[in-house]
């Protein structure tokens, strides 16, 4: 089992991020603004649907590193850490996904 989190693919984006453009995928997508950046996310995600729906394993766990670490660029230049989000992970925890869905609808 690994000890890799997400918090150190974040310190290494975060690190990354100021490193030349020339010389780092992560700071070429940075300087190339969080449109781009954004679109290539969309483009990941779709790529681990297609691996999903294919049932693909190998590729769904390849197509989904790629989709959380361009999340994590996205969140970086957007300014979001990614404790926020695990924040609010957090706060679901205390109701189930369907109940929420229901007092979301109109009555
Ligand atoms: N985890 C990643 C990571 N995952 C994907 N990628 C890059 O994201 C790019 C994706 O672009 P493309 O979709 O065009 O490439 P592709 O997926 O091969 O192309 P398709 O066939 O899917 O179209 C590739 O250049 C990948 O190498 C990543 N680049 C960097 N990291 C991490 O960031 C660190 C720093 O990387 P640099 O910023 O490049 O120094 C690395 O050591 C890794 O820890």
């Amino acid at each position: 089992m690994t000890t890799f989190t997400i918090s150190d693919l974040e310190v290494i984006v975060a690190t990354r991020a100021k490193a030349s453009p020339d010389e780092s995928w992560t700071a070429k997508l940075v300087a190339s603004g969080q449109d781009k950046a954004a679109k290539k996310l969309g483009e990941e995600a779709i790529e681990a649907v297609m691996a999903a729906v294919k049932g693909d394993r190998a590729n769904l766990i390849y197509e989904s590193a790629d989709l959380l670490y361009h999340l994590l660029v996205v969140l970086k230049i957007a300014d979001i850490p990614v404790e926020t989000v695990l924040e609010e992970l957090q706060r679901r925890t205390a109701q189930s996904g369907l109940s929420e869905k229901a007092s979301r609808k109109d009555p």
